[in-house]
């Protein structure tokens, strides 16, 4: 057993889901509390992990992510993403930020992973922390702790974390490949592959709500706006005035500038969008909290989704029957309900498959295995 086990009860959803909200929030309250106590008592995580060995810990990455913020708002997003890769392969275990060497693949290199970002921004936290305790904070700790932080700088709630993952010395560049959602995903997909991580559809409902902050490139969506499917036609459940909308962000000459083939994309001047910044634009992308600045976090998602105005296909298909657009609705309709259930599950998932000292080990470079 190299792995711990996931703490969070799959079944906290069950009883209660077909409950009216009001009831299902209060379970959700009381239960928080009782899976807290529990995981106390049961994990090997702890709570303020670092208290003796690197007291400053916590604040050190709260104010870098911060300080990074204030010049780089983009950050916030790039780090929220950065935790849902990291985790969903192989758990927290920073085996994302490892660079390919010896001619060994790494997660960073495999498909999905290509768009990522904020690499270099872990490294700046990294060294912080490596100037004040050398060799103490784990890379693991450092990516849940900075994407807490994200999640409060873009709107989100604040979720307690508890401490002490140990970094891994494996890449897992093919589990990255087929393992991770795409945006091309229909429902039935992605809840299965949430379901193989231990996550339920309100969870997994819950969690793509951070698709209210950041950005979303052309390449992505494409297919969906000229040539759904092979038919030449765009996907029919885009609302139409969001498609001309996208359209406009989106050019169909961009289908060719896919990731990999070609080294730069030329930016075409009609792609870029008032706000982000010019390294954004390099890329044709859009701001996916098109019609609101962040103050939205959560509702606005659902209730776009709601209107056909999701930007992925796979945002689009939580809204294509069954439990997770019973979910979508409630999310839309209660923002404090989203609001903690979304906390809930950024808990869970940062507590999946965690490794724990004597295993794994702490880098102190968070690119490279020690
Ligand atoms: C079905 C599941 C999911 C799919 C298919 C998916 C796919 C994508 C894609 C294609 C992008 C655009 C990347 C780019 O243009 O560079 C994106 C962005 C993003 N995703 Fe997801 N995602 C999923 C779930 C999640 C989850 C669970 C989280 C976090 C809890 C998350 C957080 C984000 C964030 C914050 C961004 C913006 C990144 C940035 O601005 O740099 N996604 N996602
Ligand atoms: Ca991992």
């Amino acid at each position: 057993e190299t792995k711990k086990g996931s703490w969070f009860s799959s079944s906290y959803s069950s009883p209660f889901s077909k409950a009216p909200l009001s009831s299902r929030l209060m379970f959700t309250t009381s239960k928080m509390g009782m899976k807290i106590q529990e995981f106390h008592i049961s994990g090997s995580l702890r709570y303020d992990y670092y208290n003796e060995s690197c007291p400053q810990a916590e604040q050190i990455i709260k104010s870098t992510v911060r300080e990074i913020y204030k010049l780089k708002p983009s950050i916030a997003p790039q780090l929220l993403r950065l935790v849902f890769h990291d985790c969903f392969i192989e758990g927290c275990d920073a085996s994302v930020l490892l660079d390919p060497h010896d001619g060994i693949d790494s997660e960073k290199e495999s498909p999905p992973n290509e768009s990522l970002k904020g690499f270099d921004h872990i490294d700046i936290i990294k060294s912080e922390l490596e100037e004040t305790c050398p060799g103490v904070v784990s890379c693991a700790d450092i990516l849940v702790l900075a994407a807490r932080e994200s999640v409060l700088l873009a709107g989100g709630p604040f979720y307690p974390l508890y401490t002490g993952r140990r970094d891994s010395t494996l890449s897992y560049s093919e589990e990255a490949t087929y393992d991770l959602p795409s945006p091309q995903d229909d429902v039935v997909k992605i809840t299965e592959k949430f379901e193989s991580r231990g996550f339920d559809e309100r969870e997994t409902v819950s969690l793509l709500g951070a698709h209210s902050t950041g950005m979303i490139h052309c390449k992505f969506i494409l297919n969906r706006l000229y040539n759904f499917g092979g038919t030449n036609r765009p996907d029919p459940s885009i609302d139409p005035e969001f498609l001309n909308l996208l359209r406009s962000q989106c050019k169909s000459n961009h289908v060719s500038s896919t990731p990999s083939a070609s080294p730069a994309p030329t930016p075409s001047p009609s792609s870029s969008i008032g706000g982000l910044s010019s390294a954004l634009i390099q890329e044709p992308g859009l701001k996916m909290d098109y019609e609101g600045s962040g103050s939205g976090f959560g509702t606005l998602y659902y209730r776009s989704l709601l209107r056909g105005r999701g930007i992925l296909y796979a945002d689009q298909q939580l809204t294509a029957g069954g439990d997770t657009e019973t979910w979508v609705q409630a999310y839309a309709s209660d923002a404090s309900l989203f609001q903690r259930d979304f906390a809930m599950a950024m808990m869970k998932l940062s507590n999946h498959r965690v490794l724990t000292a004597p295993l794994g080990q702490v880098r102190s470079d968070c690119r490279k295995i020690d």
